[in-house]
C-alpha cells in the first residue's frame, strides 16, 4: 500500500462517462491537490443540464450531455473513467466500443462489473483498469483498490495510479479479492456514517444539543482513527486501553455484545461483497 507520495502532474485529458457522485468525488480531490488542470477534465452525463452547470462551475472543468459532443470526446480521450450505475453500463460500453481505439485507456469505479465483462460488452480487447475508490476520494483521503487487465502496459499503469493516489490511499489487489475490498472500503464510510448517526442521536436522547453531539462524535472518530494510524497499535489493544474492569465502557461493549455487534460488522461486509457479486454476475448475463 502507498499514500500519497509526492504527485506528478497529469496532462492527459480525463473524460468521466456518468457525472455523478464518485466521479464529482474524484474530480474534486484531484483539482483541489492540482494534480491536472480543470480544463484536461471532461464530464459527461446522460441529462441534467443543471448538474453539468453546477460542476463547471465549481470545478472549471468541461461538460456536456449532447450526444454529438459526447462522441467526439470520448473518441479523443487516453483515458475514460467509467462511472455510471451498474444498471447504465451495459448499454454505455456496448456503444462505446465500436468508437475506441485500442490505446485508449478505461477506468471502471463500477461496483461488481467484471474486466471480462468490460471487454465482452465492449467487444474489444482495451487496457482496463477495474477500481473501486470511495468517495472520501473528494477530500484526498480515498482508499482505492486497483486491478489491471493484462493489456494495461507500465504508463497505463502509472497514470491510473496518478490519478487515485492523487486523492488518498491506493492498492492494487487480484481482481477476484475486488468484492471483498468493496465491502470494507468502498461501502465502509456509510458504516461509519451510521454508526456515527446512532452516536448522535444517543447524545441528544440524553440532552445533548445537536451540535455539541455532532461535534463530540466527529472528533471521537477521527480521533479514534489517527490513533490507530499514529500508535501502530491495533485496534484491540487501544480498545483495551479505554476499557477499565467493570467501568462504563465494559458495560457498553457488553451491550454491543449481545446484539452481536462484531459478528453484525463481518455479516454486513460479506452481504455486501455478495451483492456486488451479485451486481457482476446480472451484467455478466448481458454478454449473452
Ligand atoms: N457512491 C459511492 O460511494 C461509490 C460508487 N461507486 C460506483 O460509482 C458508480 C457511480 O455511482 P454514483 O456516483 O454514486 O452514482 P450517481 O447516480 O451519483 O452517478 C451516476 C451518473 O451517471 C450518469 N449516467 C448514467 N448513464 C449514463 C450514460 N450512458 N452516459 C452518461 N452518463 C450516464 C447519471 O446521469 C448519473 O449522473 C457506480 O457504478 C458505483 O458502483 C464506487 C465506489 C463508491
Ligand atoms: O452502493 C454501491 O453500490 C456503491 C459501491 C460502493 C459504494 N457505493
Amino acid at each position: 500500500m502507498c499514500q500519497q507520495p509526492s504527485i506528478p502532474l497529469i496532462n492527459h485529458n480525463i473524460v468521466f462517462y456518468g457525472a455523478g457522485s464518485m466521479a464529482e468525488a474524484i474530480v474534486r480531490g484531484m483539482i483541489s491537490r492540482s494534480v491536472v488542470s480543470s480544463d484536461n477534465i471532461i464530464m459527461l452525463n446522460r441529462s441534467g443540464s443543471e448538474r453539468l452547470a453546477e460542476l463547471r462551475s465549481r470545478y472549471g472543468v468541461i461538460g456536456s450531455n449532447d450526444s454529438g459532443q459526447k462522441t467526439e470526446y470520448l473518441r479523443n480521450a487516453p483515458v475514460i473513467v467509467l462511472a455510471m450505475k451498474p444498471k447504465d453500463a451495459a448499454e454505455a460500453l456496448r456503444s462505446l466500443g465500436p468508437i475506441l481505439s485500442a490505446n485508449q485507456l478505461i477506468v471502471s469505479v463500477i461496483a461488481g462489473l467484471s474486466i471480462r465483462t468490460i471487454q465482452g460488452l465492449l467487444g474489444t480487447q482495451q487496457p482496463i483498469v477495474r477500481t473501486m475508490p470511495n468517495t472520501s476520494s473528494s477530500i484526498g483521503l480515498g482508499a482505492t483498490g486497483i486491478s489491471f487487465s493484462k493489456q494495461v502496459d507500465e504508463n497505463g499503469r502509472r497514470l491510473a495510479l496518478n490519478i487515485f493516489e492523487a486523492v488518498g490511499l491506493t492498492t492494487v489487489i487480484d481482481e477476484e479479492r475486488m468484492e471483498t475490498l468493496t465491502g470494507i472500503s468502498g461501502s465502509g464510510p456509510a458504516y461509519i456514517y451510521y454508526m456515527m448517526e446512532a452516536m448522535i442521536a444517543a447524545g441528544i436522547r440524553g440532552g445533548l444539543p445537536v451540535e455539541q453531539s455532532t461535534e463530540l462524535t466527529v472528533q471521537t472518530v477521527l480521533g479514534a482513527a489517527r490513533m490507530v494510524q499514529q500508535t501502530g497499535e491495533t485496534p484491540a489493544a487501544l480498545r483495551k486501553k479505554v476499557t477499565s474492569p467493570n467501568g462504563s465502557t465494559q458495560a457498553a461493549l457488553e451491550v454491543l455484545d449481545k446484539g452481536e455487534f462484531f459478528e453484525t460488522v463481518i455479516a454486513a461486509v460479506n452481504r455486501c461483497a455478495e451483492r456486488s457479486r451479485e451486481m457482476g454476475v446480472a451484467l455478466e448475463q448481458e454478454l449473452k
